[in-house]
């Protein structure tokens, strides 16, 4: 998907990725990564998620990077706080207590302005990238981390029905992306409810460990 495919669902209010709580897997599994208070997790294409304020008040520190300045303007609004903004080059840090959001492409950030990070929560993030975007994406992720631990959200269903995003990523495309760098273990899976688009789909949690 190029850039403009989400400025323009963002400016239409085209969301319905965007849940209404934060994600049952994440709460559920958020023990798996064994974090301690404070620790910063970095949500790679955040959008304006939820699952922020919920990491936020479980007493961590939340990093981001999203394309849309909408969706980090309504983020900011949501939490009810005024971010400090700075210009890095191609990026737009919004930076307040306990959280930094870059806004711009995940593909211009590195690994020194992204600053250390003690684990990745992905969460309609690979799923959002069509098939020749995803090595790139998972080999960048890896490296501007440090291949940090990760809590991955996947969905499975029949892909010749429908077109995503949201992609199906079955656990062969999942080793196929992380292998180099990861050890994979599925944490649970669960009926998505209504299904995808309504065919039948499966929505999966992974715990990647370096
Ligand atoms: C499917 S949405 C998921 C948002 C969020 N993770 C959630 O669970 O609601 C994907 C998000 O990725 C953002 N995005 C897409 N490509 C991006 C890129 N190259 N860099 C940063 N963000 C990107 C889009 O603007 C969109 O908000």
């Amino acid at each position: 998907m190029e850039p403009d495919f989400w400025h323009k669902r963002w400016e239409s209010g085209q969301i319905g990725f965007h849940q209404s709580k934060p994600n049952a897997f994440l709460v559920d599994h958020i023990q798996t990564l064994n974090l301690p208070k404070g620790a910063r997790i970095f949500l790679p294409l955040c959008g304006k998620t939820h699952d922020i304020a919920w990491l936020l008040a479980e007493g961590y520190q939340v990093v981001g990077a999203e394309l849309s300045a909408i969706a980090i303007d309504q983020l900011f609004d949501a939490l009810g706080v005024t971010p400090d903004t700075t210009k890095l080059g191609p990026l737009t840090r919004q930076s307040a207590d306990s959280i930094d959001i870059f806004v711009g492409d995940i593909f211009e950030l590195d690994q020194s302005t992204l600053g250390p990070v003690d684990a990745i929560y992905d969460r309609a993030a690979l799923v959002a990238l069509p098939a020749d975007m995803r090595i790139g994406y998972a080999n960048h992720l890896a490296a501007i981390t440090n291949a940090a631990t990760q809590l991955l959200v996947t969905f499975e269903y029949d892909q010749s029905f429908i077109s995503g995003p949201p992609f199906a990523i079955w656990e062969d495309e999942l080793r196929r992306l992380y292998d180099a760098h990861f050890a994979l273990e599925c944490l649970a899976r669960g009926e998505v409810s209504g299904g995808m688009k309504g065919h039948p789909a499966t929505e999966a949690i992974w715990h990647l460990t370096a």
